[in-house]
């Protein structure tokens, strides 16, 4: 059953909302689970989108303020870029907001293009495979490698971006962008992730940017609600337990629908509920 009220709990967006007390909880969060954990580091890769630029800038301010108190932590941005991204300005426009302790840039294009040339090898991509979309999720789970590969040198946890919105539609790849560590904009719709940035001084032109999962090379920039087939602000209101399109709703419905297994550990025999059991 389709139910809004147990989704918005199950997927913990709070009824009010306050850009400022949120910010600063989510920065002791980031604190306490940093120290509690004994690591130094916060891993993050920033791709010129809102999610990564709040999200660093959460973090960057988290270490800032162990560092007052004699906790020698640092913030690790990450550039990801396939090749040269075409949003790139915005990459380094949101790198010089957040001012982060460290950044290395790893070209995932050559790790990407040598799994894709050796899955082709098998023969599996000939017959109308979707070549380009099965690269995205390679490109994804790349970037997820790197960040490991950081965080395993460091000693460092990965920051994941995910939040409410994404998390209702599934929009993420699995172990891909949605695998992470620790997740500061979880319970967040779009809308609350935008205005924690801007509380935070986020530039207006990154706050208000198309977001784009820009994965697919034949389509650069592609917008996420293209792809959803409703907007982020109907998503926004549909959390927000306001009435939507009822056609927007079954769009979002469906896609909950379809999505359940990317929010849950993998199933086993004894997960999955008896009535599933065929
Ligand atoms: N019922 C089920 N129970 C258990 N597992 C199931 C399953 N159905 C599929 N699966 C598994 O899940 C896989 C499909 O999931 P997945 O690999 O994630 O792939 P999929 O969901 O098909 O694609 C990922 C989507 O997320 C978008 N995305 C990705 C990354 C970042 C962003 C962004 O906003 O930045 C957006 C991307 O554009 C695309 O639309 C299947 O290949 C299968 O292995
Ligand atoms: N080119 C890239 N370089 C570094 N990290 C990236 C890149 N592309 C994606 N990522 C990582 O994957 C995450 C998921 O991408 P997603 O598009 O959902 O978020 P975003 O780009 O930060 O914001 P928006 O959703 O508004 O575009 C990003 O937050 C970032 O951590
Ligand atoms: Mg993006």
């Amino acid at each position: 059953m389709f139910d809004q009220s147990a989704i918005i709990e199950t997927l913990d967006v709070q009824k009010a909302f306050d850009a400022e007390e949120e910010a600063a909880r989510r920065i002791e969060f980031l604190k306490h689970y940093l120290v509690r954990s004994g690591l130094k580091h916060y891993v993050l890769g920033i791709s010129g989108g809102i999610d990564s630029l709040a999200a660093g800038m959460l973090a960057q301010r988290a270490v800032l303020e162990l560092r007052t108190l004699e906790y020698h932590a640092e913030f690790v941005a990450l550039r990801l870029p396939y090749g040269r991204q075409a949003d790139e300005a915005d990459a380094q426009a949101a790198l010089a907001v957040i001012g982060p302790d460290q950044l290395h840039t790893i070209n995932i294009q050559p790790a990407t293009d040598a799994m894709m040339e050796t899955v082709a090898d098998t023969g599996v991509l000939q017959n109308g495979a979707p070549q380009h979309f099965i690269a995205g999720n390679v490109k994804a789970r790349q970037r997820m490698i790197a960040q490991y590969a950081i965080a395993g040198a460091l000693g460092g946890l990965v920051i994941g971006t995910d939040h409410a919105a994404e998390a209702l539609m599934g929009f993420y790849t699995k172990f891909g962008d949605g695998a992470a560590d620790i997740l500061p904009l979880a319970g967040l719709n779009k809308r609350r992730v935008r205005a924690i940035a801007r509380h935070l001084g986020a530039p207006e032109n990154l706050i208000v940017k198309v977001p784009t999962a820009d994965l697919e090379t034949n389509k650069p920039l592609l917008p996420d609600e293209d792809v959803y087939g409703v907007t982020y602000d109907e998503i926004d209101d549909f959390l927000e337990g306001k009435n939507i399109a009822p056609a927007s709703k079954e769009r979002i419905a469906e896609a909950y629908r379809k999505t359940a297994h990317k929010r849950a550990l993998p199933v086993t025999m004894t997960s999955i509920r008896p009535s599933d059991r065929n």
